[in-house]
């Protein structure tokens, strides 16, 4: 288990609302919460920006976090986000924030410490390029978008 720096910026998490937590041993994601201090309803089509109460420092250009749709939101209602995905640098150090687009036809309203997203982290290659004229021949090619057909 890899030990990440965190910053607790509302007492509320720790406290009220539990520190982000695996919810089974074999779970990839860990939720986040709204830290808002009031219900907050989305229109369909609205996108709002929701922080979460904490700040992680991952310290490692090998790793970073997402931030990714919980599947019930997304799926049952329509609450899924407005970059669609979140991606958190290794050097970033500010508030963890999560945006919350409704893309659904109906409002859904968000209350203070509900789990609206999901944290998960990942290894990151970095790569520099080696500018070439020439690449050694694929069987692919310049084959794609689709060209595979669909069956
Ligand atoms: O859902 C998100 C996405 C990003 N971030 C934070 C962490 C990330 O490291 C930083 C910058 O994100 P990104 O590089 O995706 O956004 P940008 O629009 O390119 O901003 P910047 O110019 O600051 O890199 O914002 C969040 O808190 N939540
Ligand atoms: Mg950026």
């Amino acid at each position: 288990m890899h030990k990440i720096d965190l910053k607790i910026l509302d007492p509320r998490i720790g406290d009220t609302f539990p520190l982000p937590e695996y919810a089974t041993p074999g779970s990839a994601g860990l939720d986040l919460r709204a830290c808002l201090d009031q219900a907050l309803t989305l229109q369909p089509g609205e996108t709002h920006l929701i922080p979460t109460g904490i700040s992680i420092y991952i310290g490692d250009a090998n790793l970073c976090a997402t931030i990714l749709p919980r599947s019930g939101l997304g799926h049952k209602h329509g609450i899924v986000l407005g970059n669609l995905v979140g991606l958190i640098d290794s050097d970033y150090q500010g508030p963890l924030m999560v945006s919350m687009w409704n893309r659904g036809n109906t409002e859904f309203t968000v209350e203070p410490g509900d789990r609206i997203a999901q944290l998960v982290f990942m290894p990151v290659v970095q790569a520099s390029f080696n500018l070439v004229n020439d690449f050694t021949q694929s069987e692919r090619g310049q084959g794609g978008f689709g060209s595979s057909g669909r069956q």
